[in-house]
């Protein structure tokens, strides 16, 4: 198992070049070098794939659970195995700190295929009895050959929360992983293979979004699309996609409020606050951007983030003690920074951060920046509207809990809100009326992977996770049966 200079696609049990033979440049954010290559595929390599997937289809959708079960514990046990390689790859890849793709991105990559490998084996369906007269069964069968396609932020770990469970329930698959961050679905082929995994049942094509991922999408034998990523490109994926009435589940992006009442447990709520602003600079669509604290501790809760983001070591991915790593590409620090501007403009006061740090010579080219907290924005700001998806948060008092509904619900996403309160009825109160597909009550991030996972409003449609996923890569069909 090893990352290589040329990374090749996946395709029948194979890795291969694109069909054009033309690879792009891939880029560690580290250094801003070129450190490997991709190729660059399009229509005719998707159009390959979707066939070796057609072809796989009838075996594995008709194999024993056990069957699927035993291949992806398999596939579990290779990354586990090489997690120091995968993690690397990932940090170089990505630019985010080797701490944390070795303890949560591979280790959650793995969880993914275990988790769905176990629920091949759980999985059932319903049944309706009409009494004295019928019985009706569901039978949930596979779609078919289905596309999943996932971004940069979490590369394997979003990348595997697509394909495990369209596996499990009996699909054969055709994905393809952000062009950023390229080189973990290369390890995985190389897993795959050496799991025994049946030829075609998955296939890795590597490519440009509107190219390679445009093709998935277009293509006539995918019959249902799992996407991660912007807002944009998932409105686009659904123009594309529903003429063509394919289903869809698009995970898309957010701008969440955290709202924190003075009856919290301050320590820890500072704790996780700091989690939850700049975990992976930000680049979660899961951390909360938009901060409001009640008045009496607004000061103090105001005082302690800046000081403890100014402590926080802006360093390179691979470096032990690097809390913050590079933004994923040079586009993407200019879109954070551009925000930072656009802040000031719109009347924003910048505590700290928001300047580019420079961690050493080798560095000096890399996507650094200083994690930023600002203060002074008017809800309806662009800065407090749009999704930065960066190192950036925005802080604000507030005085009672109808006030910080109404500022937590302003935006057109619905992702994620997180509560800080010792209240449980205010708690549930609040749950109960915030336009969120997931709230987390005193903590963040703690995820349950049977739980319905995904967002309201722009945020996207469809959810994640659990039942819900094999839900989703399944077809219910009801038998009806008249036995009187
Ligand atoms: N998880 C999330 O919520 C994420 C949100 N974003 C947001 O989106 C913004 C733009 O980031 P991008 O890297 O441009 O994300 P993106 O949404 O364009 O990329 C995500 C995936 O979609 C693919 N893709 C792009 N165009 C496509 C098309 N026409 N058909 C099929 N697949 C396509 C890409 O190749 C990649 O694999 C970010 O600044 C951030 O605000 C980005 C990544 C993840
Ligand atoms: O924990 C999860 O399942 C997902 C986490 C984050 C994203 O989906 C994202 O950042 O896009």
């Amino acid at each position: 198992m090893s990352a290589e200079k040329y990374i090749k696609n996946y395709i029948n049990g194979a890795l291969v070049p694109a069909v054009s033979g033309d690879y792009l440049e891939n880029l560690t954010p580290s250094t801003g070098e070129v450190y490997s290559y991709f190729p660059d595929s399009g229509p005719a390599d998707v159009d390959q794939a979707v066939k070796a997937a057609q072809e796989a289809f009838p075996g594995w959708s008709n194999a024993e659970p056990r069957t699927r079960f035993r291949l992806m514990m398999r596939i579990a046990d290779i990354i586990e195995q090489n997690l120091e390689v995968y993690a690397k790859a990932e940090a170089l890849d990505s630019g985010k700190p080797f701490t944390m793709s070795s303890t949560v991105d591979i280790p959650r990559a793995q969880s993914n295929f275990r988790f769905f490998a176990t629920a091949a084996l759980q999985f059932g369906s319903e049944s309706h009895h009409m009494a004295g007269s019928a019985i009706n069964y569901t039978l949930r069968q596979p779609l078919g050959v289905v596309g999943c396609i996932s971004p940069w932020n979490l590369p394997l770990y979003l990348f595997t929360w697509k394909i495990a469970p369209a596996l499990a329930a009996g699909n054969t698959v055709v994905a393809k992983p952000s062009e950023l961050t390229p080189m973990t679905a290369f390890l995985l082929s190389q897993a795959c293979i050496e799991a025994g995994l049946p030829a075609g049942v998955l296939n890795i094509v590597h490519g440009l979004g509107p190219k390679a991922g445009q093709a998935i999408v277009e293509h006539p034998g995918t019959k249902a699309i799992s996407f991660t990523g912007g807002t944009k490109t998932g409105q686009h994926i659904a123009r594309t996609a529903a003429p063509m009435f394919k289903k869809l589940s698009l995970e898309l992006g957010g701008k969440n409020p955290n709202i924190i009442f003075t009856d919290c447990d301050f320590d820890e709520m500072m704790v996780q606050t700091l989690r939850s602003s700049f975990s992976n600079n930000g680049q979660i669509c899961l951390c909360g951007s938009r901060i409001y604290a009640q008045r009496p501790i607004y000061e103090r809760f105001r005082d302690e983030l800046v000081k403890r983001t100014q402590f926080l070591k802006v360093g390179p991915p691979l470096a032990k003690d690097t809390d913050l790593g590079a933004l994923v590409s040079k586009a993407h620090m200019e879109k954070v920074q551009s925000y930072l501007s656009l802040a000031e403009v719109e009347g924003g006061k910048i505590l700290c951060g928001g300047t580019v740090a420079n961690p050493g010579s080798t560095y000096e080219n890399g996507y650094y920046l200083r994690p930023a907290v600002i203060e002074g924005l008017p809800i309806d700001c662009r800065t407090n509207q749009e999704e930065i998806f960066g190192p950036v948060v925005s802080i604000a008092p507030f005085d009672t809990e109808a006030e910080a509904l109404e500022l937590a619900n302003g935006t057109p996403y619905g992702l994620s809100a997180t509560l800080w309160t010792q209240d449980v009825s205010r708690a549930h109160r609040m749950a109960e009326h915030l336009q969120a597909g997931i709230v987390w009550v005193n903590c963040w991030m703690l995820r349950d992977l049977r739980t319905p996972f995904g967002g309201m409003k722009q945020s996207g449609i469809g959810r994640e996770g659990g039942q819900e996923a094999l839900r989703f890569f399944t077809e219910p069909k009801n038998v009806c049966v008249k036995y009187r």
